[in-house]
């Protein structure tokens, strides 16, 4: 079923990415919701409430899949009937993933603007939004050359790497560890994100936020590519992003580890970037300086809805 199937994938990480979960997250209740066989609309939402609280679980960092979720979910507050909330929940999966694609698009033509002919940039993970930004400026005839870090332990950088040189993009492949050494030769880090604060705090891959110290420090500027789903209401409340901390044996093999009983292998998959580190952020409803992330959160998510919490589903007329 392609539900347990894609939670599975999204835990393991074949499905990475925050944009790219959250899509696939929206597809798999759509499918949920066209299949599953009940005989009312009350049992239709206790399978339903369950299939959202298992993709829920997979990853804990990236706020792009509660949103999502709550997005398609939120078809049903208004369903009648089993017909309806099925297609109602259809209907809402299609267009959180129509409109997820569609702010790429948006967030890769203004984020290229911000791009200009001769710069070096610096990205860091693999981005779709990030790399978004990048390709269209390549596109726009700008010559750009990029680096790009490993991003050890899962080497998502081997991925980013492929892409640019598959756009015949001018690109360095470097450490995590090399960041500094390069960073005076660097115009622009363009990067993605995970979550973002409401006070402009950018989650994002591990690793992100001494790339932003050393970018600060060269007085390099820091962009950070994401869509407005990848706001975090909840955090109006105050409440915190949970770091994913991933097994141990990603870094160290467990052989190895075993040999040496003093050492915990620690293995944060994300960390926090301070407001005061980023430029701006390059959303597709425009360019924002990180101060204005409540505006975000207000405006296009609404300020008192937050994401999907276990056992509620919340009203969302203002998500598109
Ligand atoms: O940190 C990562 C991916 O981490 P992981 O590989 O652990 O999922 C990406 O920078 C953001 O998710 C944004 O990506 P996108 O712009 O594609 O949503």
């Amino acid at each position: 079923m392609l539900l347990t199937e894609t939670a599975e994938d999204i835990r393991t990480m074949k499905i990475r990415g925050a944009g790219r979960i959250a899509r696939a997250a929206a597809e798999a209740l759509r499918e949920y919701a066209g299949t599953i066989e009940v005989s009312d609309l009350a049992a239709f939402r206790t399978e339903m409430q369950e299939a959202a609280e298992q993709l829920i679980a997979t990853r804990p960092t990236a706020v792009s899949l509660p949103n999502a979720v709550h997005a398609v979910m939120s078809g049903l507050s208004g369903a009648d009937s089993l017909p309806e909330a099925r297609s109602a929940l259809r209907e809402r999966a299609d267009t959180f993933i129509r409109s997820s694609l569609h702010a790429v698009e948006e967030i890769a033509a203004i984020g290229a603007r911000h791009i200009s002919d001769g710069d070096v940039l610096m990205t860091h993970c693999n981005s779709e939004a990030a790399l978004a930004c990048i390709l269209e400026a390549d596109r726009q005839g700008k010559e750009i050359e990029v680096y790009a870090t490993e991003v050890r332990p899962r080497n998502q950088g081997l991925v980013t790497i492929r892409t640019l040189n598959d756009a015949g993009i001018r690109t360095n492949y470097i450490l995590d560890s090399a960041v500094r050494y390069f960073m005076n030769e660097v115009d622009l880090v363009i990067v993605g994100a995970d979550a973002i604060t409401v006070n402009g705090a950018v989650v994002n891959k591990i690793g992100t936020a001494q790339i932003a110290l050393a970018a600060h420090e060269a007085r390099t500027n820091l962009i950070v590519a994401a869509e407005t789903y990848k706001f975090a209401p909840r955090t109006i409340l105050g409440e915190l992003i949970e770091i994913e901390e991933r097994s141990g044996s990603e870094v160290l093999p467990d052989t190895l580890a075993r040999a040496l009983s003093h050492v915990r292998v620690r293995n944060p998959a994300f960390d926090v970037t301070p407001a005061e580190y980023v430029d701006l952020i390059v959303t597709e409803k425009g360019a924002i300086p990180p101060g204005l992330a409540y505006s975000i959160i207000k405006e296009y998510l609404g300020w008192s809805i937050g994401e999907f919490h276990k056992g509620l589903v919340m009203n969302s007329e203002n998500h598109e």
